[in-house]
Order: C-alpha cells, then sequence, then structure tokens
C-alpha cells in the first residue's frame, strides 16, 4: 500500500531527507550521492542551489535565494519534492537494504504500475519538461542541429463528441523516419492530446537501437576523421569583451506588472512563429506562476535580441498579467559561450580575471569559469593546457588615463605579453592545439599613417602588432592555425567595463548593426558591433583554412534578389536597428528581359522614382546593370536571393555553398521559368560582392511543408514519391509566410490560431490553405503550373493532354512545356498575358477577354470552395495579395460575388476606392460575418531579406 507521506510530515522533516527518501521509493533502491548533487552559486551576498536528480532523468529543480549555502540546498530540495507531491502519495515506501526485507516489500501489480505511469504522464513528472520538450531534445540530438520551423508537426483532430487526437510528425529525423506519424491518445485537450502523441513517438524513438545509436554519436561523426567528443575550447574573456545588448520593452497588450527586479535566467521550451513559451532555471514563487503550468509566455514583440529558438538559452524580466506569467525584454543570453554550450560538441572555458563580472553567466550550462590573469603563467594552465582551441580578446583601453592602466595593465603587458604568454602555454600543453583565434585591431599595419597614429598614441596597436607576431612565430614552430581578426572601433553590448565615451554613455544602445563584412588583410575602415564580432570569432574556429587574416567591420547593407523569368525584382535594404525599422535604400524591377519588349528599369529611392531605358539582352546584363546603379555597392554584406524550388532537400532557407547550390540546379527542371535565373543571380552575385559575401536561398517551397501527405501526395504509384521525390511542393511560400504573419498582426490572434485562405496572384498566381499559421494545402503542385489560371500558365488540366498532343499532334515533349508554361493561361485564351488588358476587354464585352475572366475566375472559385471545406468553414479571412490581388478590385469583387451565404461579402464602396489599388493592408468586407476580406500587400523582399539576416548571423556561430 502507498506509504503515508502527508503535508504534514513535509512541513516538520529535512526536505532534503524528504527528497531522499522519495527518490528512494522511486527508484526502488538505496540513493547514493552521486543520485542527488547539490550545486550552488553565489550572487552577492545570497546563495542559490540547484539539486540535480539524476536518478529521475537528470531533472533540476533550482531554489530561492539565501543567506547560507545549507538553507540554498534546503530550498532547492524544497522545490524538487514540492515538483513531486502528486506523485509521492502512490509510491510504494522506501528500498530497505537487507535482502530478505526487498522481498517481502509490497509490489505493485502490472496493472497498478501502468496505472501509476499513466497518472504520472498525466500530471507531468515536471511541468516544464514535458514529453513535447523531451522529444525535441532528443530529436535535436539525433539531428544534431536546431530543428528548423515546420519540421515538427503537430496536428490534432476534434472528435464531435468532444476530445481531441493528435499526431505528430518529425522531419528532422533521418531516412524513413522522417515520414513516419505517430498518433497519440485521445485527450480532454488539445495540449494534452499534443503531449500524447509526443510521447509515443519519444517512447518509440528512444527504445529503437538505431535511433539511439544515432543520439549517442557526437556531432559530425561518421563524416569525418576521428571520434572527437567533448572537444574543449578555451576562451580568453577581457575587457573587450561581448555581449547581447539590453533594448526596450515593446508595448504590452494587455496591463502588465513586472514581479522581477532583476533579469533572471532560463531557457525556451517551445518557440513558435510570434511567440513561445520559456522556462526559468529558478522556480518563480509567485501564485500566477501556476495559471499555464509553471510557463512563461513570451512574445515576439518582448525579443529585443538574438533568435529564439527551441532550447535558447535566454535572460528575460518576468511580468505578469491577466493571464498569468509573461516575459518581457527576453534576450539572447552571451552569444558566444551560449551557442558554443549548446552545441554540446564541446567543453567550453571562460578565463577571466575577475569571475564576480560574469553572472551572466550563472545560466549557461556547460561553461566553465576560471579566474586567471593572462599575464600568469601557471594560472594559465588549468583552462587552456587541455583546450583543443583558444579565442583571446583580452585588450586594455588604448590610453592610460584615470588609472585605466594600473598594476602594469597596459598594452605591451597585456596585448603583446599576455598573448603571447596564453599562446605559449597552451601550445606548450600536450594533446591536439587546433587554432588560436586573435582579436587584434584594424590599423595594426597601417599604424604609421592618420589617424592610427594618434590611436597608436599609447603603443597599442604596437603592441597587438608584437602579440600578433609572436602568436604566428609559435603557430610556425608548433604547427596550430592561426586567425587574426581585426575589428574597428568596438561597439553595442557589454558596456560594463567599458570606458569609451560612446560606450559609457551607451550612445549606440539602440544600433544593432547586425551584418558584418569580412575583409582580408587591413584595409577595412569602420566600426564593429560587439555581438557580430563574437559570431566572427566563433566561426573561425570552424574554417579549415589554416591561416587567416582579415578584417571584421559592420556594414548594414542587405540585398534582395528575386530574378524572375523576365523580370529582376532587387531591393537593398539598410539593417539597421530591429527589423521593423529596416528601410530600403532602394528598390527596383528591371522589366522586359529577353523579350522582344521594350526593356527598362524602374528605380525608387526616398527621392523619388526613376525610370532608366536600357538594353537587356539576358538577365546577366540585367544583374550588372542593376548593381551599377547600386548605392554602396562596396559595403553590401550578404545577399538573400528568392529561389522558387527547394525541392524536398529544404524545408527553410539556407545559406548558399556548393552543395546548396547544386541542389537548386538539380530542382532547375521543376520551376524552369525560375530556378535558371535564381541560379544565375546566385553566380553573378559571387562574381560582383566577392565570395566573403556570403548569400542565403529562400526558399517559395518551404513554407508549404507543412502540408500533410493526403493534400502533397499524388495518387501515383508510391515509388516514384520514395525514389524520385514527385510530389506537390507549393510555391510563393515566401509570399505566405509574410502574408500570414500580417494578417494575424491586423486580426489580432496569435498566429497559430488563425485560420485564412490566402490568394497570391501576380503573373504566376496560387492559393493557400492557412491553418493554425500553417499550411495544409495549396493549389500550384510539384511545379508552378498546376493550379488557378495564370498569366501564361494553363494551371490545372487533364493529364492525359500533354500525352494526346505528343501522341495525336505531333508536339515534342519540349513544346508541350513550353505551350503550358509560356502560352497558354491568359496569353493562351485571349492573347495578353497582362491583366490589365484581358479586364479591358472584360468590361468591353469583348469574347474571348471575357472567357478569360470567367475561366480564371471560375478556377479561384472552385479552390476556394475546396478550401473553404479544407478548413471545415473556421476561416478568419480570405486575404488577396500580388499584383492582381492588391490591384485589381474586379478580381476580387468576382471571386466573393454571391458568396454571402458562405459568410464572403466585400463592401463594394471599400473594394472600389484608390482605383481598387491598395499599398496597405485594407479590409474589404462588409463586416457583417465572421469571416473577414483583406488586401495584404506582400512584401516578399522584407520577408527575403529578415531570413536572409537571420541566417547569416545563426551561421556565423554555428558554422
Ligand atoms: N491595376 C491592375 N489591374 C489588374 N492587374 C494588374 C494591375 N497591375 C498589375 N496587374 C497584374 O499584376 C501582374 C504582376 O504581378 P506581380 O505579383 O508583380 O507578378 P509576378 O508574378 O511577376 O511577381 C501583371 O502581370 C498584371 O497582370
Ligand atoms: C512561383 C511563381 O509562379 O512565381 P511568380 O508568381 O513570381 O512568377
Ligand atoms: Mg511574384
Amino acid at each position: 500500500m502507498a506509504a503515508p507521506t502527508s503535508m504534514q510530515a513535509a512541513a516538520t522533516t529535512d526536505p532534503k531527507t524528504e527528497l531522499n527518501h522519495f527518490c528512494q521509493r522511486y527508484c526502488q533502491r538505496p540513493v547514493t550521492k552521486a543520485d542527488i548533487s547539490y550545486t550552488t552559486n553565489k550572487f552577492g551576498n545570497q546563495y542559490q542551489s540547484i539539486v540535480k536528480l539524476d536518478c529521475i532523468q537528470g531533472q533540476e529543480y533550482a531554489g530561492h535565494l539565501c543567506l547560507n549555502q545549507k538553507e540554498a540546498e534546503k530550498s532547492a530540495a524544497e522545490q524538487a519534492v514540492m515538483a513531486f507531491r502528486p506523485q509521492m502519495a502512490s509510491l510504494p515506501p522506501p528500498a530497505s537494504k537487507d535482502p530478505k526485507k526487498k522481498k517481502e516489500r509490497p509490489r505493485l501489480t502490472p496493472a497498478e504500475l501502468a496505472a501509476k505511469k499513466a497518472k504520472q504522464a498525466e500530471e507531468g513528472d515536471n511541468p516544464a519538461v514535458t514529453p513535447k520538450t523531451k522529444l525535441n531534445a532528443l530529436v535535436m540530438k539525433i539531428a544534431k542541429r536546431y530543428l528548423q520551423k515546420g519540421e515538427t508537426i503537430y496536428e490534432t483532430k476534434t472528435y464531435a463528441g468532444g476530445g481531441h487526437q493528435a499526431t505528430v510528425q518529425l522531419k528532422a529525423l533521418p531516412g524513413d523516419w522522417g515520414n513516419r506519424v505517430w498518433a497519440g491518445h485521445v485527450s480532454s485537450t488539445k495540449q494534452k492530446a499534443e503531449q500524447s502523441a509526443a510521447e509515443i513517438a519519444l517512447k518509440q524513438i528512444s527504445e529503437d537501437p538505431d535511433m539511439v545509436a544515432e543520439a549517442a554519436k557526437p556531432k559530425g561523426a561518421g563524416k569525418g576523421k576521428g571520434k572527437g567528443k567533448g572537444k574543449g575550447f578555451g576562451f580568453m574573456w577581457g575587457p573587450w569583451d561581448w555581449q547581447m545588448m539590453w533594448g526596450a520593452p515593446s508595448g504590452p497588450n494587455l496591463p502588465r506588472e513586472r514581479i522581477t527586479e532583476e533579469p533572471v535566467n532560463g531557457e525556451v521550451l517551445e518557440w513558435k512563429d510570434s511567440f513561445g513559451w520559456l522556462k526559468t532555471n529558478a522556480s518563480i514563487d509567485h501564485p500566477s506562476a501556476k495559471q499555464r503550468e509553471g510557463k512563461i509566455y513570451a512574445s515576439k514583440k518582448d525579443v529585443t535580441s538574438g533568435t529564439i529558438e527551441t532550447g535558447s538559452k535566454v535572460c528575460f524580466y518576468v511580468y505578469k498579467d491577466a493571464q498569468g506569467l509573461g516575459a518581457e525584454e527576453v534576450q539572447v543570453g552571451r552569444l558566444v559561450a551560449q551557442r558554443l554550450c549548446s552545441m554540446n560538441m564541446f567543453q567550453v572555458h571562460g578565463v577571466l580575471r575577475d569571475k564576480e563580472k560574469a553572472k551572466w553567466a550563472q545560466g549557461v550550462s556547460g561553461l566553465k569559469l576560471f579566474e586567471a590573469d593572462s599575464r600568469d603563467a601557471l594560472a594559465l594552465q588549468e583552462p587552456l593546457s587541455n583546450a583543443n582551441a583558444v579565442v583571446c580578446t583580452t585588450g586594455v583601453p588604448a590610453f592610460g588615463i584615470a588609472g585605466q592602466w594600473e598594476k602594469g595593465n597596459h598594452p605591451e603587458s597585456v596585448d603583446h605579453f599576455g598573448v603571447k604568454n596564453a599562446a605559449h602555454v597552451w601550445s606548450s600543453a600536450s594533446g591536439q592545439k587546433r587554432r588560436f583565434v586573435l582579436m587584434s585591431s584594424i590599423g595594426v599595419t597601417r599604424r604609421d599613417g592618420f589617424p592610427y597614429s594618434i590611436l597608436n598614441g599609447g603603443g597599442v596597436l604596437d603592441a597587438k602588432a608584437k602579440g600578433e607576431a609572436a602568436v604566428r612565430e609559435l603557430a610556425k614552430e608548433r604547427g596550430f592555425a592561426v586567425t587574426v581578426v581585426r575589428p574597428g572601433q568596438l561597439f553595442g553590448g557589454p558596456y560594463e567595463n567599458n570606458r569609451y565615451l560612446g560606450t559609457l554613455f551607451q550612445l549606440d544602445k539602440d544600433s544593432s548593426v547586425g551584418a558584418v563584412k569580412l575583409e582580408a588583410g587591413d584595409t577595412a575602415v569602420g566600426d564593429t558591433l560587439r555581438s557580430s564580432l563574437a559570431g566572427v570569432l566563433v566561426r573561425s574556429l570552424f574554417s579549415t583554412q589554416a591561416d587567416m587574416e582579415f578584417a571584421a567591420r559592420c556594414s548594414d547593407l542587405l540585398l534582395v534578389l528575386n530574378a524572375g523569368s523576365s523580370s529582376l525584382k532587387y531591393a537593398l535594404f539598410s539593417i539597421t536597428g530591429s527589423p521593423g525599422r529596416w528601410s530600403r535604400v532602394v528598390h527596383g524591377l528591371a522589366e522586359g528581359i529577353a523579350t522582344k519588349t521594350e526593356c527598362r528599369i524602374k528605380e525608387e529611392t526616398h527621392e523619388g522614382k526613376k525610370v532608366h531605358k536600357v538594353d537587356l539582352p539576358d538577365h546577366r546584363t540585367a544583374l550588372s546593370r542593376v548593381a551599377d546603379l547600386l548605392p554602396g555597392k562596396d559595403n553590401i554584406s550578404s545577399v538573400g536571393h528568392r529561389v522558387v524550388h527547394g525541392g524536398e532537400a529544404f524545408k527553410s532557407s539556407a545559406l548558399i555553398d556548393e552543395r546548396v547550390l547544386q541542389a537548386v540546379r538539380d530542382s532547375s527542371a521543376l520551376a524552369p521559368l525560375h530556378n535558371p535565373w535564381n541560379i544565375l543571380g546566385i553566380e553573378v552575385s559571387a562574381e560582383l560582392f566577392g565570395k566573403n559575401c556570403p548569400q542565403v536561398a529562400v526558399f517559395d517551397t518551404a513554407y508549404h511543408q507543412t502540408m500533410p501527405p493526403r493534400a502533397y501526395m499524388y495518387a501515383l504509384p508510391y515509388d516514384l514519391y520514395r525514389k524520385h521525390h514527385v510530389r506537390k511542393y507549393g510555391f510563393h511560400g515566401t509570399s505566405y509566410l509574410y502574408v500570414a504573419e500580417e494578417t494575424s498582426r491586423v486580426l489580432k490572434k496569435p498566429l497559430d490560431k488563425l485560420n485564412i485562405i490566402a490568394c497570391h496572384v501576380g503573373n504566376g498566381a496560387s492559393m493557400c490553405a492557412i491553418k493554425e499559421g500553417r499550411c495544409i494545402d495549396t493549389t500550384m503542385g510539384m511545379t508552378p503550373l498546376e493550379g488557378l489560371v495564370m498569366g501564361t500558365r494553363c494551371g490545372d488540366i487533364d493529364p492525359a493532354l500533354p500525352i494526346y498532343l505528343m501522341e495525336n499532334l505531333g508536339y515534342t515533349a519540349k513544346e508541350v512545356n513550353n505551350l503550358m508554361n509560356k502560352e497558354s493561361g491568359l496569353l493562351g485564351l485571349c492573347g495578353s498575358f497582362d491583366d490589365r488588358d484581358v479586364e479591358r476587354e472584360y468590361f468591353e464585352q469583348k469574347p474571348r477577354g471575357t472567357l478569360a475572366k470567367e475561366v480564371q475566375i471560375y478556377r479561384m472559385r472552385k479552390y476556394l470552395g475546396a478550401f473553404l471545406v479544407a478548413l471545415e468553414g473556421q476561416v478568419d479571412a480570405l486575404v488577396f495579395t500580388g499584383g492582381l490581388g492588391e490591384k485589381s478590385h474586379l478580381l476580387r469583387t468576382l471571386v466573393c460575388q454571391g458568396l454571402d451565404r458562405l459568410g464572403l461579402e466585400i463592401n463594394e464602396e471599400v473594394n472600389q476606392a484608390k482605383g481598387g489599388r491598395f499599398s496597405d493592408n485594407t479590409r474589404l468586407d462588409t463586416q457583417r460575418h465572421a469571416t473577414q476580406v483583406w488586401v495584404i500587400p506582400t512584401d516578399e523582399e522584407l520577408c527575403i531579406a529578415q531570413q536572409t539576416h537571420m541566417i547569416v548571423t545563426h551561421d556565423m556561430l554555428t558554422q
């Protein structure tokens, strides 16, 4: 029978003893020190302990801040006991050391055991560590990377009689596992249903020997040489250290009350597009904490720095509102340490002179701090000797004013001797020594000239040059690789320990030029943001190049190219500040490329619009003409490309390398009007902006990767899918992603609760059914030919038609392809691909124009009906976008005509205002029905810019 553990007992027993007893009963054996360990950290005069229960899946509980270590440990134990309280009553008594007694101990029957397990599952061992979180962690371990958006797909069905059942698919798993779908039990809420599906998937995956072996392999194993687990990287932290910036909180939607005075450390349990759930490392003692099962809500708007993903370590203030606890001013922790630690590949040693200054490090697991002065060889030995690589970021202020060079802490001793000493200690020790990354400064080799001669007034550049030379000499002698990174004047956080005027007064607090440009040697001029520099330093650790020497400076220009069949859209963004404040320095459109029509480049800057009449015989010429018109060409830090087809290989945007480019080439046949020009755009950009300029591919197909198999499978022999990836992919995904996020914003409804039918109607046209923010079906197929009637594309036809054309009318395959892609659609039906001509004919009641319009609209309405049903009638908004969607009131009128009984009704006065052309989000419906109708002008370029920036900064830290 259950042991009599009561609240009363808990109140009188020491919590550490109670926790010991509980663990013994839980594990059915005596527990040892190895099973329950306490770690205590000191914060000022106070102590906080974390108890780790290795006997219960390594769960950790943190206690409150206390006046001494003993109380802190008790408090941690108390937290653990509280978390397990629900399970205590149902457990058998403690295990006895007496073997005879052990036999007598009443055992649970299998049925009781099953009931117990079910109960535990229902209640959750620890509200923060749910099966979903565990599953995510396991999949990341197997995939050896962060999970991308859309790779973990939960779908929930709600039964008419009540109850929810969820399925989960984990696309990041290798091979066939990525296609499996696990279904959970029918549960009372959607959340529980998802947890149940996760639990079942978790069980099966963790019981499969192959998957277990895969999870146990270190990152990179199998591909390279050694087994190499646990490579250590030593880090020197100095006054030129880095951290993320603190930004201003964004405006609250509900009245908030901040309940923490200091920022707290925590982790992202789950991150969706616009919001997520966090947990604090230490539990929050507040009545509202229970409202969301201990989870803390965070909106994207409250994230002030860094990119948030599941598993990120974060730092934030906690507030309370009517709904429960939320997080604001969410920061991604110190970049380098956090990234390196979270990669789970390294033991990271941080070396600094004063540990007390590194309070932020408390939340970073896997980081070990050491106190040592870089000039103290003895003290450096422990942290550096077994490291495979060192990143050295020490430095002193350039001038010894106001006692800043006290205690012999001047350039010669730190920038020269300290650096040399660290390199010497590290490289003298046994073991593999790979790379020494040294943060130096621009101007080191130009220190005799203006303005560097002034900066060198105190000898700082002389000392840095000597430091560089010393490391190089040792490297030659001892055979390790060297990276010398030369930043410009550093700016941005951290502000503590920095005494430059700009940073002292935090004048640059609002700047966050995340982009950084690398230039070989020492010719660059400019400033460098600390967090970007941190990324560069980390990235250089992973380079295979033996020796590198480059300057790193901020550069805020990001170019987006959207190359289409006869046009090239481009936008040059200045990416200073948050994405909401990015501005277009110039954007434009080159049209008429390789056609017989007149070619021109239309550009728009802050000063107005210009049209350049130019000869554009091919896409290459168009690209270089556009590049000639770009201001600040040399400052472009990265280029984002719209790539139409990414096949199954790309579920999200990717940094372009030879492998990615080849995969895009492989998909070219599937998007013949687009991919070839996208590839050319990438190749020409490499020539124009240099190989150091990172390029990112943003795929039209990526957003649609959440479609369920029932929507993307064609009823063809299965092997065609398995072996040749024949399936529906869908396009215009970047546009749908943008439109879905905008709709969520204007409707003030969270993206994951939002159902929309979106129509992207431009020259190419498609529709998309979006359920809870994700694509569940779309009209385009394996290629952008399927679905709607387009400018020159036919859309849906009888699949037997091409065969008929070939077998009976003598067409070749190439001719059929040309016919369907370039000679059909509106052009085929009425002689013009431009909808403006078709509309004119329609209003003039010309038969062919009317026919073209009617076929086009009828096809859209057919899909509208299909998607209304796919969304079970629950549609928050019908959204129009793309050239026609934004500018043709006729199209919108005809699509919605007579559908008021289906909840779709347009207010014609609004629809036709401004000539029906809208460049702002505009609501069009009569406001009489649940379904709203909107024009949301798409901004594929901004979306591409954001993705590019995210990938480039992320890449710096992880590649
Ligand atoms: N005022 C208008 N009325 C109707 N259609 C328009 C109007 N302006 C532009 N369009 C249509 O929009 C198309 C271009 O849309 P867009 O989304 O920019 O094309 P793409 O598919 O090339 O990206 C043109 O081919 C034209 O048919
Ligand atoms: C995929 C596609 O058709 O794109 P666009 O509309 O830009 O031609
Ligand atoms: Mg387009």
